[in-house]
């Protein structure tokens, strides 16, 4: 199906995407709306005879069984020998769902029990630190056991109601040092958030921050918690189990902000809020589950994304949120998406016949516009663009801020589909008094080529349960993508290399051993840097 699909993508090169709203409900038929969601991909060059070739993708690739696989406990992470379970975290019916024979759900609901009962202490004081109510939790993790609780923290600001949230995750001394200033070590929870429990990283940040509340806690331990599968390890650095919160292999690291990882944010937002955010997934999981593929939003946001990087051939996706607090959505999806689809082999081990996943990267709107979107819109190459906006956001009182937002929202993709032509760059310029060669100079300098594809997410309004759904239907879209790129979405081997190097290198840093066998520009470097 690669081919045709290449192939039809060829012939229609030409052809530009506003003359696809000749159909006049092109809108209506290249949109879905789900649940408070509308999700409008008109602005791509997607047409009928393509989508119905991408949609051969998904029969051809057996989708809806691999989908169902997933959500019924299959070892689908192939390479770990793993099942892919996210899901049975915000199975809130609590159906049953089997790993080697056994429910997980009463383990997955006990656990969201006693999550809820440590924040409901935290939250109304039944939990202290030594010098009274806990006024601030520190998050100490990384990669998969931050993104998530950092993005959603930002995202659900105006449901905090707990203690303030901070979180702590590069090695670099600066951030625990820059972190903790100001906070009080006597009225500060800690979590260690780690899935392994092994993470140089976080073990190191997570020992210094004990040390800065040992000089005026007597027992630091007692304001520790920690979130991992590793109970061994978590009572090996001292966190007694009853404030230890554990989830099995079968949650993967940036799939897990709906479990234990998620409890920094449970406590800002409340055990109410936060279910709300897993019934917002849950609602999506139910749709990724039932809906007609052709109206199935985690399938066509896919099917969107292989158009334009695997058949039209554009090298990354900007996700642009107009909603201030998604400014870490992002960093947040670089992780979801280029961890699990950032693969050269398929299943099997060969390699693969397509390019896999896209770059993605991103910054909120509208400061995005006046920074980088000269490129998105002049530059050689073509940037799909996706944007997200609310209907109405949560300062009623400063609407005429949302107006604009929504206008410049919709301008910018607007302009990436229409752009602006040399006739028109004439006439302005004539306008402006200019003739000849310095007309047309002047011309060619402000059109727009245009023909640029965005899609739009339109939600209601940024709660936690939009939050939860807008997260579930991007991990299903890297699910989709990846099942259809015949990879494996959920393990992440390229992280392995530079840890262990970094590992080798550390005495070498130190000056306890020699780098003599390292390569030139790396002894030079650590000739300065050591030096
Ligand atoms: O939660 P941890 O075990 O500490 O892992 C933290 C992170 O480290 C690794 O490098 C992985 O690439 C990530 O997927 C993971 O989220």
């Amino acid at each position: 199906m690669w081919k045709e699909l290449k192939d039809y993508h060829k012939a229609h090169k030409k052809r530009r995407i506003s003359d696809l709203f000749e159909t006049p409900d092109r809108a209506k038929r290249f949109s879905i709306e789900f649940d408070g969601l509308l999700f409008d991909y008109s602005k791509t060059s997607i047409d009928t005879q393509s989508l119905w070739l991408l949609l051969k993708l998904v029969e051809e690739n057996g989708i809806p069984a691999k989908r169902d696989a997933m959500f019924a406990g299959a070892a689908i992470n192939e390479t770990e020998n793993r099942s892919v379970l996210h899901t049975a975290l915000r199975n809130l019916d609590q159906r049953p769902v089997m790993v080697d024979d056994e429910d997980v759900m009463p383990y997955v609901m006990d656990t969201l029990q006693r999550m809820e009962e440590f924040a409901a202490d935290v939250r109304d004081g039944s939990f202290q630190g030594a010098g009274g109510r806990i006024t601030d939790v520190v998050n100490v993790g990384i990669g998969g056991s931050d993104l998530g609780p950092v993005m959603a923290a930002l995202a659900l600001a105006p449901y905090h109601d707990g203690p303030k949230c901070h979180f702590i995750s590069n090695i670099d001394a600066a951030d625990a040092t820059d972190t903790l200033k100001g906070l009080d070590p006597t009225t500060t929870l800690v979590i260690v958030a780690s899935k392994t429990f092994t993470t140089i990283e976080t073990l190191t940040n997570a020992k210094t921050v004990r040390d800065w509340m040992q000089a005026k806690v007597a027992q630091p331990a007692e304001q520790f918690a920690a979130l991992s599968s590793s109970i061994t390890k978590t009572a090996e650095f001292g966190i007694d189990a009853s404030r230890v919160f554990g989830f099995e292999d079968w949650v993967g690291g940036r799939y897990s902000v709906w479990g234990p990882i998620g409890l920094s944010l449970m406590i800002a937002i409340g055990p109410d809020a936060f279910r709300q955010f897993l019934k917002g997934a849950q609602a999506m999981d139910h749709h990724f589950q039932t809906a007609q593929e052709k109206r199935n939003l985690p399938i066509i946001l896919a099917l969107v994304g292989l158009w334009n990087h695997q058949v039209c051939g554009y090298p990354s996706r900007a996700v642009l949120p107009y909603d201030q607090r998604l400014a870490r959505l992002p960093a947040y999806l670089q992780q979801l998406e280029m961890e699990s689809n950032g693969k050269s082999v398929a299943m099997d081990g060969t390699p693969v016949s397509q390019p896999t996943g896209p770059i993605v990267w991103g910054e909120p709107g509208t400061n995005g516009q006046h920074a980088f979107y000269q490129l998105i819109h002049q530059g050689t190459g073509v940037v799909p663009c996706e944007f997200m906006i609310a209907a109405r956001c949560h300062e009623p009182e400063l609407q005429h801020h949302h107006d604009l937002l929504i206008a410049n929202c919709l301008a910018q993709s607007e302009a990436l589909m229409q752009g602006r032509s040399l006739a028109t760059a004439r006439k302005m310029m004539a306008q402006k008094g200019l003739d000849g060669d310095e007309l047309e100079r002047q011309a060619r300098h402000r059109v727009f080529s245009g023909n640029r594809p965005s899609t739009t997410l339109a939600y209601e309004k940024l709660t936690p349960y939009v939050l939860g759904q807008i997260l579930a239907l991007y991990e299903h879209r890297v699910f989709v993508e990846g099942a259809i790129l015949g990879i494996n979405s959920f393990d992440q081997w390229g992280v392995e290399l530079g840890k262990e190097l970094a590992t080798a290198l550390q005495p070498m840093v130190e000056g306890t051993q020699s780098a003599a066998q390292k390569d030139g520009s790396t002894q030079r470097l650590l000739g300065f840097l050591t030096g």
